[in-house]
């Protein structure tokens, strides 16, 4: 079993941040082993494993974790004809997590990301990071060349506006990994030996007006501010295109929480990353995107949500019908999509409605 980290011995953590207020989402088609490494780190918060693949199929979870667990047959019984929204036999099934879900934050991993060691040795607490991060603002407005500002032993430097020093809501957390780096097929064919063993102490904002590839194997983000965009997409199964499940929900969040005045931020933690997917069954699953990602991001550049857009489901709405107008001739792919990002929002209000005043 892989231990990078060593955490055997770290007790776990008696008061964790937000126990009650965030629920950790992990799409399986494996086992979920990886959790004992996890344990000090996780063992406190509720899991929601989304099982991808064969319903019949036991997924043991190791002692001691409180979860639930929903398999596609639970997906079609609870959502009924909107189900159809929901991927299978892609990880993008873990959005059905979010969308389940009842609190107010959501950290999502893949069940082959280990714990990572820093430079020190060190074990890394990713989800303690991903908190900091989420508990902090974001400065999508002016870049800060320290990086993060609100971090111990940091600062605003010279030069950067005082009027925009409050920041603004961090709504997304993108961690990175170690080891197995999130390349695409192509990356991978001419590169497979290729480790990512550069560990970057810094987390920084993404800059409003800038889109950026979001993975969805070592992700947070606060579920009011931002949940109804984290759909992520028709993938796998049925489908022309696999493996942009994350990409096409990252494109979505960012102009959304640009339009929004919403923070993105991108760096630590790591966590270590442990398998390589086979290339050649990426390369399958993404050539269509690799094609047609050259046509969508100009799309997603030039996206202007209404100033009557105000909440995210309304941003959503909006985004779905440039979807339909717009990329429906690059593939009728996308007016099925657009149709599914109307479905999604659907299915999310009727398991999320309103708070009655
Ligand atoms: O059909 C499937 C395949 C996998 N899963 C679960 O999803 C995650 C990621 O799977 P895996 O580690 O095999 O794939 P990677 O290539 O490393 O994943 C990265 O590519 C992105 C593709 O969407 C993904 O978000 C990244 O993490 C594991 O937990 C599998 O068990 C699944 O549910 N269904
Ligand atoms: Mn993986």
């Amino acid at each position: 079993m892989v231990d990078p980290a060593n955490t055997v011995g770290i007790p776990v953590n008696p008061t964790p941040l937000l126990k009650d207020e965030l629920d950790i989402v992990i799409p399986t088609i494996r086992n979920l082993d990886f959790l004992e490494m996890w344990r000090p780190f996780l063992q406190p918060y509720h899991l929601i494993i989304v099982q991808d693949g064969d319903p019949t199929k036991k997924i043991h979870v190791p002692e001691g974790y409180d979860y639930e667990l929903y398999n596609r047959n639970d997906i079609n019984r609870i959502l009924g004809p909107k189900a159809s929204c929901i991927s299978f036999k892609d990880s993008a099934c873990r959005c059905f997590g979010y969308m389940v879900s009842k609190k107010k934050y959501i950290f999502t991993i893949d069940d082959d990301c280990f714990v990572a060691k820093d430079p020190a040795g060190k074990a890394v607490n990713a989800l303690e990071q991903h908190i900091k991060n989420l508990l902090c603002p974001s400065t999508p407005l002016f870049f800060n060349t320290l990086y993060d500002p609100y971090r111990e032993g940091a600062d605003f430097v010279r030069g950067y506006p005082f009027s925009l020093r409050e920041g603004v809501s961090t709504a997304v957390s993108h961690g990175l990994w170690l080891n197995i780096p999130d390349y695409d097929a192509p990356t991978q064919l001419v590169k497979p030996k290729e480790r990512n063993a550069r560990y970057v102490d810094a987390v920084m904002t993404i800059p409003k007006g800038t889109l950026f590839p979001m993975c969805g194997m070592n992700l947070a983000f606060d579920r009011d501010l931002i949940g109804p965009a984290m759909y992520f997409g028709l993938m796998g199964d049925g489908q022309p295109i696999g493996r942009y499940d994350d990409m096409w929900a990252g494109w979505c969040i960012k102009v959304i929480c640009d339009h929004l005045g919403l923070g993105v931020k991108t760096g630590l933690p790591y966590i270590y990353h442990s398998k390589a997917s086979n290339p050649f069954v990426n390369l399958k699953k993404e050539y269509k995107g690799i094609f047609w990602q050259e046509d969508i991001i100009p799309f997603f550049q030039n996206v202007k949500l209404s100033k009557e857009a105000t909440t995210v489901q309304q941003c959503y709405i909006e985004l779905s019908k440039m979807v339909k107008e717009k990329l429906s001739s690059l593939d009728p792919y996308f007016d099925k999509l657009a149709d599914a990002m109307v479905t999604w929002i659907k299915a999310w209000d009727e398991l999320n409605p309103p708070a009655t005043a």
